[in-house]
């Protein structure tokens, strides 16, 4: 059988959406409509291949386009997104992990300045806001430190006030176990991830930080087996991964219903495009791949855990290859960066969540199983990603090791206690 690799894109339309330096994911109206256009073009040009050739294509993941498009965001990063003002640490993140998933390394002067810029963001009661002198909130304080362990010297590591952050999580924190997002916001299962995320990473996890969420975070399990932001709401990918992701974190997915939640997520991958559905009876987007797909490791370890279900490196838990081919056909968009789905512009956002969502499927590894399936060109391998932070993993083993030599914050009250 011949293999033929299979470049997505449109080369002359790639060329200049490569020679657009602004780095910004902005296009006219007309771009618009160009690139709808190509990328559907280059959809419809992939499937006649596969109808001729079946399964002897190879499709290729533009990585040097995208490495360039990560890093005009990079040196952008202090200066422009007026319109993602608010979500600056994202930002670092966002590219940063996308950097790391494609093994791309940052200078150090690069690293240094993102680390202090970091610090810029970290407000003086703890936590970090979406820029700086802005207030602080959880989801912002998730993506610093994700960031600053990416960067994973001793410089980003000693940004992370440890003491404050932990004040700050405990102000969050409400009588039930929920967490707001911000003082006065929403309390959603986002926070109760991002506390949860944030306190194991940087060893200042406590009981008492905890009392009462992996309870809580269960209650927005729904009927149709995923989670929800909140009880009583609809269960949602974005949400799901963040409420197993959460009680992994917290040792209580016994808690859950975790047939269900496989039965939910499982049918969020769609048929024809390979790609998966946030909700029911709505459309793919490809930073599904990971809000869904990046549950799969999780259920699997709780599955492999429970005697009665056997699972073998051949009971694959979702179609890897066709999540593969949506991120690699669908998502690429011409001359670098990731989307939603063809018509879409780039961003950041998709570029990072693709690319886990890539390597999720790539390197599927949960309990016991873990396996190395690439469907594409061999250049295509990325590196492997924790599933619980989204951190590869090397990055997550090293701020484990440099956060568990600490002072833990228990240690400190039993300390005052002696002194008393
Ligand atoms: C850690 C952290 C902060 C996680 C965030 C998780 C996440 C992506 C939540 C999504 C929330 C949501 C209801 C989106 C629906 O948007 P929509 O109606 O535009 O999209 P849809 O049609 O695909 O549902
Ligand atoms: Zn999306």
């Amino acid at each position: 059988m011949e293999l033929h690799n299979f470049r997505c894109c449109d080369p002359s339309f790639e060329e200049k959406c490569r020679n657009k330096d602004d780095g910004l994911p902005t296009f006219s109206s007309e771009e618009q409509d160009e690139v709808e256009d190509a990328v559907k073009k280059q959809f419809l040009n992939f499937k006649h291949r596969l109808e001729v050739d079946t399964e002897c294509i190879l499709p290729i993941l533009n990585r040097e386009d995208h490495i360039a498009f990560l890093k005009k965001g990079l040196v952008h990063l202090s200066s422009s997104y007026e319109c993602l003002d608010a979500s600056r640490p994202w930002l670092c993140y966002w590219i940063l992990h996308a950097l790391e998933l494609l093994d791309e390394p940052v200078n150090d002067e690069t690293i240094s300045q993102v680390a202090q810029f970091l610090g810029k963001c970290q407000c003086k009661d703890g936590g970090f806001a979406g820029g700086p002198g802005q207030y602080a909130h959880l989801a912002p304080t998730y993506a610093a430190v994700n960031a600053l362990c990416i960067l994973g010297t001793e410089e980003a590591f000693r940004v992370i006030d440890r003491e404050t952050l932990y004040d700050f999580l405990m102000r969050m924190r409400t009588s039930h176990g929920s967490f707001k997002m911000h003082e006065g916001g929403e309390e959603d299962i986002r926070g109760a991830y991002c506390a949860a995320s944030v306190a194991r990473l940087t060893n200042i996890i406590t009981s008492k930080l905890f009392d009462g969420t992996p309870e809580w975070i269960v209650r927005c399990q729904t009927y149709e087996g995923g989670f929800a932001g909140c009880p009583g709401m609809e269960a949602h990918g974005g949400y799901s991964f963040c409420g197993i992701a959460a009680l992994t974190l917290l040792n209580k997915t016994n808690l859950c219903d975790i047939k269900n939640l496989l039965r939910w997520t499982v049918n969020r991958q769609m048929k024809y495009e390979g790609g998966f559905q946030g909700r029911t009876n709505k459309l793919v987007d490809g930073c599904y791949s990971f809000w869904q797909g990046g549950a799969f490791p999780l259920i699997h370890m709780v599955l492999t855990m429970q005697d009665d279900v056997a699972l073998s490196a051949e009971n694959w838990l979702f179609h890897q290859k066709a999540l593969q081919e949506y991120i690699l056909v669908c998502c690429q968009f011409p001359g670098g960066g990731l989307i939603d789905k063809p018509g879409r512009v780039r961003d950041y956002y998709h570029t990072s969540y693709c690319l886990s969502g890539l390597s999720v499927a790539q390197h599927f590894a949960g309990g016991k199983l873990s396996h190395i399936y690439n469907i594409g060109h061999e250049n295509n391998m990325l590196r492997s990603t924790h599933p619980v932070y989204n951190v590869c993993v090397d990055k997550v083993v090293h701020a484990d090791l440099y956060f568990r030599q600490l002072e833990h914050p228990s240690q400190k009250s039993e300390d005052m206690k002696d002194q008393s």
